[in-house]
Order: C-alpha cells, then sequence, then structure tokens
C-alpha cells in the first residue's frame, strides 16, 4: 500500500471532490493523502469521510495545500480556475503530477497553467470521460470530411449550478471541429445569440448552453446541411466517469516527461 501514488483531491467538498474521494479510496490503485478545500470551508479540521456522513478515513480538511502536496506524487484538482492556477505552481515546486479538470479558464490562467507545466506533469481536459475524448475524434473526422455547407452547431446542457459556459467539453469539441475543417476557432465561434443577430455566417461553429436540475453533463455536435443532418451525442449520467478518468491520468502520468498533456494522451486515442 504505501508504495502506491499518494493523491491529494483539491475541492474536495465539491460535485466532483466528494465522487473523486471515493473513487480513489476504493481503487485499491493509489492513496489518498490529502484533502484541501478553501479558507474557513466547514469541512477544514474534519475527517474526510466524516464529513460525507461516512466512517473516518483517518484524512483530515486542511486548507493549507503546500503541506498537503508536499506529501503527494498527484494532485487532482476539479476546483476553480483562480485555485487551479495557484496549484500548477504548488504542484510544479513539489514535481507532483497536476491533473486539472477546472473549466471557465481565461487565456491569461492558461498562459500561468503553460509555464507551469514547464517543470510540471499537467493532464489538463475539459472533460475527462472516455466517451467525450472519443467523440472528440469523431467530431474531428466528420468535420474533415464535409465542408462548409453543413452547419456546425455545439449544444451543451449541464445542470444548474455550473458557472461557466459554454462547458469546457463544448470549447473541446468546437476546437476539434475547427481543426478538423483547418480554421482557427477563435475567428468563426458564434456565441451567445440573442435579438436581430443576422443570418448565420458560413463557416460559423456555433455554441449554445442550457441549465437546469440535475443534468450530469450532455453535449451534441450537430452537422447540419440541405435535407440531411448529423448528430454526434454524447450522455454522462454518472459523474463516476469523469472521476475514474482523472485517477487514470494521475497514474499515467507518473514516469511521463514534465509538459501539458490531455486525455487523449492518457487514453492513448
Ligand atoms: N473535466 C471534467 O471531466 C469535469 C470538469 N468539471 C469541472 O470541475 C469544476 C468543479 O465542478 P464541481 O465539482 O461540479 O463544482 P463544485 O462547486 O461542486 O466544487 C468545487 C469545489 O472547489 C472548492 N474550492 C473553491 N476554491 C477553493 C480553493 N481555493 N481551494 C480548495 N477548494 C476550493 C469549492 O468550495 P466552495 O463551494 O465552498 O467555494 C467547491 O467545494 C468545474 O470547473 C467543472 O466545470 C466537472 C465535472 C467533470
Ligand atoms: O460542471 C460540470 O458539471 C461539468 N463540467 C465539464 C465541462 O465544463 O464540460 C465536464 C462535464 O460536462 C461536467
Amino acid at each position: 500500500m504505501a508504495d502506491l501514488p499518494g493523491i491529494v483531491i483539491m475541492g474536495v467538498s465539491g460535485r466532483m471532490g466528494q465522487m473523486l474521494t471515493h473513487t480513489v479510496l476504493e481503487s485499491g490503485k493509489a492513496r489518498l493523502v490529502g484533502c484541501v478545500e478553501r479558507p474557513g470551508h466547514p469541512w477544514v479540521g474534519q475527517d474526510v469521510r466524516a464529513a460525507m456522513g461516512g466512517v473516518p478515513v483517518g484524512v483530515t480538511v486542511t486548507d493549507e495545500p503546500i503541506d498537503a502536496i508536499a506529501q503527494a506524487q498527484a494532485v487532482i484538482d476539479f476546483s476553480t480556475p483562480a485555485a487551479s492556477v495557484g496549484i500548477a505552481r504548488l504542484a510544479a515546486q513539489a514535481r507532483a503530477v497536476h491533473v486539472i479538470g477546472t473549466t471557465g479558464f481565461s487565456p491569461e490562467d492558461l498562459e500561468q497553467i503553460r509555464l507551469a507545466a514547464r517543470h510540471a506533469i499537467v493532464v489538463r481536459a475539459g472533460n475527462m470521460s472516455l466517451g467525450v475524448n472519443l467523440l472528440v475524434q469523431l467530431t474531428r473526422r466528420v468535420a474533415a470530411a464535409l465542408d462548409a455547407d453543413f452547419d456546425i452547431e455545439v449544444i451543451e446542457a449541464h445542470h444548474r449550478h455550473k458557472v461557466d459556459a459554454p462547458s469546457g467539453t463544448a470549447l473541446m469539441l468546437g476546437q476539434a471541429a475547427a481543426e478538423g475543417r483547418g480554421v482557427a476557432l477563435d475567428e468563426v465561434s458564434e456565441r451567445g445569440r440573442d435579438g436581430l443577430t443576422g443570418a448565420r455566417a458560413r463557416g460559423a461553429i456555433g455554441f449554445s448552453a442550457i441549465r437546469g436540475g440535475d443534468i450530469v453533463g450532455e453535449h451534441d455536435v450537430v452537422f447540419a446541411g440541405e435535407g440531411e443532418r448529423i448528430v454526434l451525442r454524447h450522455v454522462a449520467t454518472d459523474r463516476a466517469v469523469f472521476a475514474r478518468g482523472a485517477l487514470k491520468a494521475a497514474l499515467w502520468g507518473q514516469d511521463k516527461k514534465p509538459g501539458e498533456y490531455d486525455m487523449l494522451d492518457v487514453l492513448g486515442l
């Protein structure tokens, strides 16, 4: 047990943090060595599993990530953009693999993560599930096979608590479509249509978001032509798919060289 990689979970009380805690504890492939929450969070100082209403496991939630990460081989981080950027620096100093599932980063945040990845192994993906990463590859292929007579729209649906849009997954799918078509996404992206928008621009890649209830995550990539339409769809019904992918990434990263990787690297897709 002592030679299994030690994992720290950031944002442990969150929807993904709790799912990751169960996944790591039950995996038999890694040790849970630390759990981090924001300063002032009511879980700080409590045993993580007791805070979730279960049997204590001897891991106390802390608001001091430096101490936790110093004992770890990997940090799994589904928190907020500001927290993840800060942790990227600490993980790099500790030479711990940083698995980043957080979404909603600004270009400046992404540059900070890129700098940290010069010294550390970072695996970052807006979606860690096998299914979505396969869908990314399918989207790239379909976009490459069709010309701009087919309008590309990415539609995503998530629970009412989600704070960023388009989702990280939608952006991955839009990026794959743009690459398949040989264009730059930021030059063709159409978001937030409202009012008298004018007709759709030929070659645009559109994004739409729905928020409601407890939807875990649903993504459609629509290729709409004259008289026919192709729809590629992924539906997540259980956050365990993201947690399993994140743990896989943390283990995969153990023997890699510093750099920024994604789930396509981890899954070999
Ligand atoms: N890549 C993927 O496969 C997936 C990515 N995600 C992404 O993961 C992120 C988290 O999602 P979700 O779990 O639903 O969100 P939650 O809001 O439920 O969880 C985020 C957690 O991070 C905590 N947090 C905030 N600041 C800090 C800090 N400085 N240090 C430690 N913890 C902190 C929050 O605490 P508090 O609430 O008290 O502020 C909260 O507990 C989102 O960006 C989401 O889009 C989600 C699912 C899959
Ligand atoms: O916030 C979520 O819940 C999810 N976020 C990720 C995203 O932004 O795509 C992945 C998944 O869809 C769930």
